[in-house]
């Protein structure tokens, strides 16, 4: 926690302010048990009807003074804790939005998206409380104690036995909680994550048949959760009556010992019952605190799950002076050796191979080869775990990451469609882009076709994730996002694969005519893809086992001509 209160700086003259009216808010509020005492023992006990009128205003006033104290403080603090919100929010999406994939690997989407929104929360609402608890408890701890002692020090030696009861209690609610609650978050998390796969899966638990177990799976996790949730509230449950009946026989013991005194004289009654209060006052200051340490353990879990993303270094580094690019010529692999975190086995070793301006390059290999890691990494979405990759003789590391995404466009396996209209999406590629220049894009990523079909062309609104679109669609939608914005080099990570053999090789047809001057990297299972490139890269285990053109490769690659054998006809070899 307290490493998050660096980031309250900028809040410290409001938190100030919500201290100050606060502490005047507690001072009023020991203020009026005394004016209560002079109200019984000089005006009630006396007759004296104008001394109670008299202070019976003044008790009037102060109480007027007291809520608007109060109201001020609140608001406050109601500003000081949403704007920390926002701000840890801000932070955290801003944090994650320069994340590597090492990262977001690391974490997983789940906790990401929790620890945005329930964590910064959670943290919200005890600085709430905190702000104006801080300050009122003690001072009325405090100062009840001071007030109390004054009117009859001997009825204040009740607290002597009351209090450390209580510090008893709320030593175990602290004790017992805070693993608690670290685990609660933890299972909201995996309740997340099941209800995440479940909501984008379900078609396919649907087709699957897995209605019943995916049912299981949320209730289970479901369950897990709630029964840490009612074991934290066992605690409660167990401390909280023991708290109320200390305070309970408390207030016997004062009555039946204040009793006495009044009786003997040594005690007025409106002392006594002033007495009663302060003992109140500040027996209620320590619930207060104890609630705060009820909220405060998982408050701390939130601030270190969020402190923990804020303090990841991403592994991905910027270099501080980068260097400027202005075309791509030429890139070369040499000896990239690379591992994903934990993972046994290399993904992609010892690949060295070079590509040179405006050539067509195809990467292909079978499933999970290694094909779209070769691309993550020019891309620079991971750093090669040894070797070298260069951009014009140059380190890839030598840039900085938005230049290099500024001059190469990829085009993921797996199209991503926001909501909006076709236009929005494809916008995204170019931000001035004209209405001339996004239907130029449809057009070559044959989108066009299905686009001026719909009734408002491309200001047709598609649903989040792109539901309303067919998997092709959405493929063609992502290619026309990637080629709207020029590139000297556009990667095709696998984004033909739902297009049917016409369309893809029309779109390809297009690419080489509009693109010409552009490098292209074609990353496909398909032979038919690939096979009239300038040069085709063959992938197997993360080697590169081959390298040429499709009749060099038919002749020298064992692997290709097995691809090869297994997609196309003999025919259509010949
Ligand atoms: N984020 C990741 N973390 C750990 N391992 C990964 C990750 N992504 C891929 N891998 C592993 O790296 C290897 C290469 O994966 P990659 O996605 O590059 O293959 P691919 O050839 O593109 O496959 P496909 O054609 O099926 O998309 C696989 O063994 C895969 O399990």
């Amino acid at each position: 926690m307290r490493k998050l209160f660096k980031y309250l700086k900028k809040y410290s003259f409001l938190i100030f302010l919500t201290l100050f009216f606060v502490t005047i808010q507690a001072i009023l509020n020991l203020y009026l048990p005394d004016l209560m005492a002079d109200i019984v023992d000089k005006g009630v006990a006396r007759g004296n009807v104008e001394y109670i009128w008299s202070v019976g205003w003044k008790m009037l006033g102060i109480t007027l003074l007291n809520i608007a104290a109060a109201v001020i403080s609140t608001f406050f603090a109601a500003r000081i804790a949403m704007g920390f919100g926002k701000d840890l929010r801000s932070m955290l999406f801003k944090k994650v939005m320069n994340f590597s994939l090492n990262e977001v690997d690391k974490y997983g989407v789940s906790t990401l998206i929790n620890r945005n929104t329930n964590d910064v929360t959670q943290i919200q609402n005890v600085m709430f409380m905190m702000l104006r608890i801080v300050a009122l408890a003690p001072v009325t701890a405090i100062g009840g104690t001071i007030m109390a002692i004054s009117k009859s020090p001997k009825l204040s030696m009740i607290l002597l036995v009351s209090l450390p009861i209580m510090f008893v209690a709320m030593f175990f609610i602290v004790k017992y909680t805070i693993p608690l609650f670290k685990s609660m978050q933890k299972k909201l998390d995996k309740l997340n994550r099941v209800l995440r796969e479940n909501l984008t899966g379900v078609r396919v638990i649907r087709a699957f048949a897995k209605t019943e177990y995916e049912k299981q799976r949320f209730e289970d996790a479901n369950e897990d959760l709630t029964r840490t949730a009612l074991k934290v509230n066992r605690v409660f449950a167990l401390v909280f009556p023991i708290i109320l009946l200390v305070m309970n026989i408390t207030i016997v013991f004062l009555i039946w010992i204040g009793a006495i005194q009044v009786d003997k004289g040594a005690l007025e009654v409106g002392n006594l019952m002033a007495v009663m209060q302060y003992i109140m006052q500040i027996m209620f200051s320590f619930i207060m605190i104890s609630v705060i340490f009820i909220f405060l353990p998982r408050a701390t879990a939130s601030a270190e799950r969020i402190s923990q993303v804020l303090d990841e270094e991403t592994k991905i580094k910027e270099i501080e002076i980068p260097k400027k690019l202005s075309n791509i010529e030429e890139i070369e692999f040499k000896d990239v050796v690379f591992y994903y975190e934990g993972g046994k086995e290399p993904a992609i070793s010892n690949a060295s191979f070079d590509i040179k301006k405006g050539e067509v390059v195809g990467i292909i290999g079978s499933s999970g080869s290694g094909k779209s890691t070769l691309v993550k990494l020019l891309m620079r979405f991971y750093d090669a775990t040894s070797g070298k990759i260069y951009i014009n003789g140059l380190d890839v590391k030598e840039f900085s990451q938005k230049t290099l995404r500024e001059r190469i466009s990829l085009t993921p396996s797996r199209p991503v469609i926001f909501s909006g209209t076709i236009e929005d999406n494809v916008r995204i590629g170019k931000k001035d882009a004209t209405e001339e220049e996004i239907i130029e894009a449809l057009k070559i990523a044959q989108a066009w076709e299905f686009v001026s079909k719909l009734p408002d062309g491309i200001k047709t609104k598609v649903s989040q994730g792109g539901t309303n679109l067919s998997g092709g669609q959405k493929q063609r939608l992502a290619i026309a996002r990637a080629i709207v914005g020029k590139k000297d080099v556009y990667i095709f990570d696998d984004s033909f694969s739902a297009l049917d053999f016409r369309t893809d090789a029309k779109l390809r047809r297009a690419l080489r005519e509009k693109l010409f001057d552009a490098t292209k990297i074609i990353v496909s299972l398909r032979v038919a893809t690939v096979m009239n490139a300038d040069k085709i890269i063959v992938l197997e285990n993360g080697k590169v086992v081959g390298i040429g053109t499709h009749k060099e490769l038919m002749n020298t690659c064992t692997v290709y001509k097995e691809i090869v054998s297994s997609q196309l006809s003999e025919e259509e070899i010949a």
